[in-house]
């Protein structure tokens, strides 16, 4: 079994103000998240949010601890949000087998010990997208179909931006400790996710960008409202929004984004809206 992680840190909006563009990279951007028959994953230390990957291809990936979490196992002191963005697959869970079609959620509650992510049973390929946060508190295990999510839509064809978000792991669908999760669609023609765009301070955010037509990119645009950057992201690349943030990105074409969160409340719609015309 084969586990990748790296550590990044918090970084402080004055220093990011000097970062050229591999220092952006480096610090926020996830570029490797699959690699056959491993956990690809990074722990920030904004709101020690794990962004991870797993490619189960030859047999069952097993979520293990790693030395950062000096825990027996992952979930000892953590709550999981795990969403499948491949073809029909299944989780164990401290042996109980879950099956999950493409973009369903399972959330994993804090003190299970064991789950096993398993390759598809016809051979396709699988992968599985997750975020994990500290957790003090064990809520139930649950898996959440896409047809049980809290689903808005957003935005218009004439703005670009003609959006579903589902909002997958939220507190109305299921109770978590930290995290929330979503799925967020853009219509054909339609490439701005998050616009207007927003800060929320008492949460960091990550992205993950997939869907995405080969040839295509998605530049996203990051810091604080009136100092922001971009950097281009591929298919299946992820990006890490401290709080201080903005997270909003514009497509060469349509795509889907997971959108995941931790940090100090559990209320999505706790954001700093800023009007377009103030971004700088
Ligand atoms: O804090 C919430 C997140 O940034 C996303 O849910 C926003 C999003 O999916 C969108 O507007 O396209
Ligand atoms: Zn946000």
């Amino acid at each position: 079994m084969a586990l990748h992680h790296s550590t990044r840190h918090a970084i402080h909006p004055a220093d990011f103000k000097g970062y050229d563009t591999a220092q952006l990279r480096e610090h926020f951007l996830i570029e490797d998240l699959f690699q056959k028959d491993s956990i690809q994953l990074t722990y920030t230390l904004f709101d020690r949010l794990i962004i991870g990957g797993v490619q189960p291809v030859t047999g069952p990936v097993r979520l293990d601890s790693f030395p950062t979490l000096r825990s027996e196992n992952f979930l000892d002191r953590r709550e999981i949000g795990i969403i499948n963005i491949s073809a029909d697959s299944t989780i164990t869970v401290d042996g109980e087998e879950i099956a999950l079609k493409n973009k369903e959620a399972l959330y994993i509650g804090k003190g299970v010990r064991e789950v096993l992510f398993h390759p598809a049973a016809n051979g396709a390929d699988t992968r599985f997208y997750f975020n994990s946060a500290p957790a003090h508190h064990t809520y139930p295990t649950r898996k959440v179909q896409l047809s049980e999510a809290e689903t808005v839509e957003l935005g218009s064809l004439e703005t670009s931006n003609a959006r579903t978000i589902r909002k997958v792991l939220i507190n109305s669908v299921v109770e978590t400790c930290q995290l929330q999760m979503g799925i967020t669609e853009l219509k054909t023609g339609s490439v701005w996710n998050t616009m207007p765009a927003h800060t929320h301070d008492r949460r960091m955010e990550a992205y993950f960008y997939f869907e995405l037509p080969q040839d295509q990119s998605v530049c996203h645009f990051m810091g604080e409202p009136q100092e922001t950057r971009h950097l281009w992201v591929q298919n299946q690349q992820a990006i890490i929004s401290p709080p201080w943030s903005i997270h909003s990105g514009a497509g060469t074409s349509n795509y889907t984004f997971i959108w995941g969160m931790a940090g100090e409340n559990l209320d999505y719609n706790d954001m700093d809206k800023v009007a377009t015309p103030d971004l700088k």
